[in-house]
């Protein structure tokens, strides 16, 4: 472990070139000889990263200045990147991202911060029983995905315990794709549907304590090790058992996925309406008429989707569901 040996500051000390002995130069080193690598999870300061099949720990180089380096993130990397213990290579470049899943300042965290990058879908996974779905939670993970340009998808489990129709009723109109997976009781553990939609895809899984998503890695990639708590009988909520996200390549070679288990709120302040209509481009197409500045929500008063509902070219269920999703957007943050 490196954890604790290297001190940020000791090793900006040694990076800092000595004014005396090494002339200031504009230029910056060019690290032709970087190579790629795949950041899978941080903690403390330290990546670690995915590297020619090897575990490689690194810190960010100085040039990256406050520049965030995330799980997700492509990066490109010099020093020593053997992955031996103790060893420490140093990020010198994030590669652009394709896309970023965001959340916004909550009581605990005030700034705006990037999750997790790379990701194009965003797996809503929620159990149809103990705990209890909230479907308020759901819409806000939908929100924070179609902002994000992810795909959403939702995963429904424990279908041991409940039927999946009474909550996918509510989604049906906004066309988000489902599976539904069961790891105990009679048939349990066919989870060929997900890994269907998985494949050839990174995809981030949330979802609040407690509704299997350990359980559920675990079974996707076995060997990942992910903690699984215990569901408290009274609250139904589980223990919080691990913390940073953390990529992880499917056994097939032919996907990632992205647990995090330490979101605890979905921040969606920074989500501007205009966007999240973008995901709806039927509806989008209804609102050219709508006046500068209007949002599209119910109160509205001469929005483009109420004058498409009354000339019978709108789907009222489907307009009714993107305002709830628009409305969810501006809810509190508990996840
Ligand atoms: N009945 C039933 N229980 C399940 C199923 N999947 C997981 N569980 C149980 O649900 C409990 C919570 O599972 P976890 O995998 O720890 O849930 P989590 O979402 O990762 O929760 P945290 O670790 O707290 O974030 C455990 O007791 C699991 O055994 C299922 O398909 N059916």
């Amino acid at each position: 472990m490196t954890t604790g040996r290297y001190s940020d500051h000791d090793h900006e000390h040694y990076e800092r070139p000595r004014r005396r002995t090494r002339p200031r130069t504009k230029d910056r080193p060019s690290y032709d000889d970087a190579v790629d690598a795949r950041v899978v999870t941080v903690d403390r300061g330290r990546f670690t990263l995915l590297l020619d099949g090897r575990r490689v720990m690194a810190m960010k180089s100085r040039p990256l200045g406050r520049k965030g380096v995330v799980v997700g993130d492509h990066v490109r990397v010099v020093g020593d990147t053997s992955g031996a213990d103790g060893s420490l290579a140093r990020i010198v470049e994030v590669v652009p991202r394709t896309t970023t899943l965001r959340r916004t300042a909550d009581d605990d965290d005030p700034v705006e911060r990037v999750i997790v990058s790379n990701a194009d879908q965003l797996v809503v996974v929620t159990a149809l029983a103990d705990p209890e779905p909230r479907p308020r939670l759901i819409d806000r993970a939908l929100v924070a995905a179609y902002d994000a340009g992810m795909a959403p998808l939702l995963c429904l489990t424990k279908a041991d315990l409940a039927d999946p129709e009474t909550l996918l009723s509510t989604y049906r109109s906004l066309g988000v794709p489902w599976v539904v997976t069961q790891l105990k009781g009679e048939g349990a553990g066919d989870l060929t549907e997900l890994l269907d939609r998985l494949r050839g895809r990174t995809s981030v899984l949330v979802g609040h304590s407690g509704v299997g998503k350990s359980t559920l890695v675990n079974a996707l990639v076995p060997g990942a090790h992910r903690e699984v708590g215990i569901v408290n009988a009274v609250t139904g909520r589980g223990r919080h058992t691990s913390t940073s996200a953390y990529l992880l390549e499917l056994p097939d070679g032919d996907g990632w996925i992205i647990d995090t288990p330490g979101i605890r709120s979905f921040g969606l302040a920074h989500v501007q309406p205009g966007n999240l209509i973008e995901a709806f481009p039927d509806l989008d197409e209804m609102t050219e008429t709508c006046p500068r500045g209007c949002t599209h929500g119910t109160d509205e008063p001469e929005c483009g989707l109420d004058e498409a509902i009354e000339a019978g070219e709108a789907d009222v269920d489907r307009v009714e569901s993107f305002r709830r999703l628009l409305a969810a957007r501006e809810a509190s943050s508990d996840w």
